[in-house]
């Protein structure tokens, strides 16, 4: 199996993966060109019950992690179409966790199955989710008018190659 290696991320807002968001996840992703991985840890602010991360928050991460899959597994821009959670087991505020995500179907050239899940330090799986995802080529998505085009071109100039 090849090497792990980091990828690129050009945009620092991003509430899941921007570094440079004072209120965000801060994931980074790596991937092996078969899956995508991240590991982090919840920060304080982003609790539901008690010491419990919030289940949304737990989605994000999913979705956060099926969408670096299958941009950088398929080669194309995404929208989520549509995605299911199971919450497993509670997770913990402060605990470190691990995600990892693949692409579970090429179901037409214009849509993908993602799969994607969240387990602790132990190995157990804590949450599992499946998506649907909109593949698009960069005239389609500059199309769409959802993201200025100077930062698609940039993520093609980047985001599909390692850091
Ligand atoms: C995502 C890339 C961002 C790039 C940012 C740049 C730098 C950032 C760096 C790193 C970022 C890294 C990762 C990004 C991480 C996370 C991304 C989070 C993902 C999300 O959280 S994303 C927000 C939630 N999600 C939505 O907000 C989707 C809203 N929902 C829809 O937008 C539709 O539901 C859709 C498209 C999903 C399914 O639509 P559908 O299949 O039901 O089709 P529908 O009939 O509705 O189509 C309507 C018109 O879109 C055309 N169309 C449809 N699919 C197409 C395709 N694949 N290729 C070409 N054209 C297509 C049709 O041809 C038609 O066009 P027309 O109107 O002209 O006929």
């Amino acid at each position: 199996m090849a090497e792990w290696r980091a990828l690129k991320n050009i945009d620092p807002h991003c509430f899941a993966c921007g570094q440079g968001n004072s209120h965000g996840l801060h994931m980074r992703f790596f991937s092996n060109g078969e899956r995508v991985k991240s590991r982090l840890v919840i920060p304080d602010h982003l609790r539901g019950w008690h010491t419990l991360v919030h289940g949304g928050v737990l989605a994000t991460i999913l979705d956060e992690a099926m969408s670096w899959a299958a941009i950088h597994l398929t080669g194309h821009f995404i929208l989520t179409q549509e995605m299911t959670v199971r919450f497993k087991k509670p997770v913990h505020i402060g605990e470190e966790i691990r995600v990892q995500s693949f692409v579970n179907e090429r179901v037409s050239p214009k849509k993908a199955g993602l799969k994607a899940e969240i387990c602790n330090m132990s190995g157990d799986v804590c949450a599992e989710s499946s998506g649907l995802f909109a593949l698009f080529t960069t005239e389609d998505f500059i199309r769409k008018d959802l993201v200025p085009a100077h930062m698609l071109e940039a993520m093609n100039e980047s985001m599909w190659r390692s850091a």
